[in-house]
């Protein structure tokens, strides 16, 4: 399987089962996507704003829901494994995007997995252990929120840099070297960590550096 990040806006992306899973599946969609979730019960009380539709769908349904919702993706999360084995089809059927909760190793052609993931807006990382342990994928999760703390202001440090860069006509290479040079630099990240300089101030930093040094090649 390979990692993408895929664009939901405007998508619809629909749910069966109303449980724990359901749940944090469709909070996760909900982030960007309208989220349609159908289950005859809802155990967990948080479904991130989605549509609820209260119904237990025959397997031989499932191809209806989909027909009406035309969804980008369909989740498979209720406890009924043949429910779960009909949502498979009717998505491959029709050509959309399926996860399936219930299964790790092999695959339906077309499935997805939701990785464990964690934002510092704008970097994401994904993880995932190939179905093999999602218990760690959610520990390595929590270890890697330390490490990137500070990464969403040192992107936007970067993007800062670079748009100024552009425009004070600095070749590509020197560009590369400046920018190379910041996201390498621990004092840059402390100073963003800590709070004791902020984003502006960094590029403010390091233009006036470069402009006293003449933006010579070093
Ligand atoms: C294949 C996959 C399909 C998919 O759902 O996309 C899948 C499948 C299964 N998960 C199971 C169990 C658990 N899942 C979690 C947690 C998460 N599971 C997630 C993803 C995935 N789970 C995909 C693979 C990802 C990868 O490759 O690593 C995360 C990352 C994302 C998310 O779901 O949002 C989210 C962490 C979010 C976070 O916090 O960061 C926990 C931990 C907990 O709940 O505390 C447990 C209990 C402990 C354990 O078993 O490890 C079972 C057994 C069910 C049973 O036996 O009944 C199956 C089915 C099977 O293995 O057959
Ligand atoms: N991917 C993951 O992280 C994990 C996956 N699992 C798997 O996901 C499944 C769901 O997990 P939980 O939410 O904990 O289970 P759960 O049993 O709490 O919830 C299942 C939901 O599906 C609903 N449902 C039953 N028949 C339905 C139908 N015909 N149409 C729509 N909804 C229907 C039930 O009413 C219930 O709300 C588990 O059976 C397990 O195989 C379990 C733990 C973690």
């Amino acid at each position: 399987m390979i990692p993408l990040l895929h664009d939901f806006t405007d998508a619809t992306v629909l749910v069966f089962g109303g449980g724990p899973v359901g749940a944090r599946k469709a909070r996760r969609f909900a982030r960007e996507a309208r989220v349609i979730v159908v289950s005859p019960d809802y155990t967990d009380r948080e479904f991130g704003g989605a549509e609820l539709v209260r119904a237990a769908p025959a397997p031989e349904d499932i191809a209806g829901w989909l027909e009406r919702a035309t969804p980008a993706l369909v989740v498979a999360a209720t406890d009924d494994e043949g429910i779960n084995e009909a949502v498979a089809d009717a998505a491959r059927e029709r050509g959309c995007l399926v996860n399936r909760a219930d299964r790790s190793g092999e695959r339906e052609p077309g499935s997805v997995v939701v990785p464990a993931t964690v934002r510092e807006e704008p970097v994401t990382v994904a993880i995932a252990t190939g179905g093999t342990a999602p218990a760690l994928s959610k520990y390595l999760r929590q270890e890697l929120e330390g490490t990137l703390s500070g990464a969403g202001d040192m992107a936007r440090v970067c993007a800062g840099l670079r748009e100024e860069l552009k425009r004070r006509d600095v070749s590509p290479d020197r560009r590369r070297e400046i920018v190379t040079a910041v996201v390498n630099s621990p004092s840059v990240w402390t100073a963003l960590r800590t709070g004791t300089s902020n984003c502006p101030q960094v590029i403010e930093d390091v233009l006036g550096e470069e402009l006293s040094a003449g933006g010579e090649q070093p």
